[in-house]
């Protein structure tokens, strides 16, 4: 693997977090690789020793990047907004700067982890869908009462910033576990706006390298 060529992302076709870093690479056209990581496979290939070593949480995504390895999604899109700083992912406003941690920090610290593959699996086959929905709900409702005050074309003013690079990954997450998306009018708008962008469409699941061909396009 490639510590000072390209950046090298170690990532899961249906990870949430790995798509909110590809997301931030494809828009600010950073030419990466990726290494999968099978998050199902024998139990789960980020259990293994050698994935430990890259990230002791056993989550995805890493990043190898100028000679280090990043963890933690928001982390990674904050390292990328301070060494790349061409195609800015966050406002120049402060107050602006504050309202993108905020919606980044309600998905990825209050809804994400509550429905993580680890935690369902915990809570187990017979509530897993239960307890996803009531978390995403309860989650997203705060995001759409956020997005009332902050929204433009996106989720903070009429540019695109790290909030989207959360929002879209995680709408995807409640259409799997069946949410239904209608009391979030604003989400869903945000979503539509952004489904064909190609920055987005490159890291959708379905166009990963990972993805099972029985998925599809
Ligand atoms: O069923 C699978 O394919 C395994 C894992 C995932 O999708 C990823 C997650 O744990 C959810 C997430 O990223 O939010």
């Amino acid at each position: 693997m490639s510590i000072m060529g390209k950046p090298l992302l170690f990532s899961y076709w249906r990870s949430s977090c790995a798509w909110r870093v590809r997301i931030a690479l494809n828009l600010k056209e950073i030419p990466y690789d990726i290494k999968p990581v099978s998050l199902v496979k024998d139990g789960g290939e980020q259990h293994y020793n050698e994935f430990r070593d890259i990230n002791p949480m056993e989550q995805v995504p890493a990043l190898q990047i100028d000679g280090h390895t990043l963890i933690q999604s928001l982390n990674i899109m904050h390292y990328l907004e301070e060494t790349r700083p061409q195609r800015p992912l966050m406002p120049q406003d402060v107050h602006k700067r504050a309202k993108v941690r905020e919606i980044c920090e309600v998905i990825a610290s209050g809804i994400q982890p509550l429905q993580n593959l680890t935690v369902l699996i915990y809570v187990g086959e017979d509530k897993k869908k239960e307890w996803a929905q009531h978390w995403i709900n309860r989650g997203l409702r705060a995001v759409e009462k956020l997005l009332s005050t902050s929204a433009g074309k996106y989720c903070v003013g009429d540019e695109i910033t790290l909030a989207d690079c959360c929002l879209i990954p995680q709408v995807f997450n409640a259409r799997r576990f069946q949410v239904d998306l209608r009391p979030f009018p604003i989400i869903l708008r945000i979503d539509r706006e952004l489904e064909n962008h190609p920055a987005f469409r490159a890291a959708h699941p379905s166009c990963q390298p990972d993805c099972p061909p029985e998925v599809g396009k």
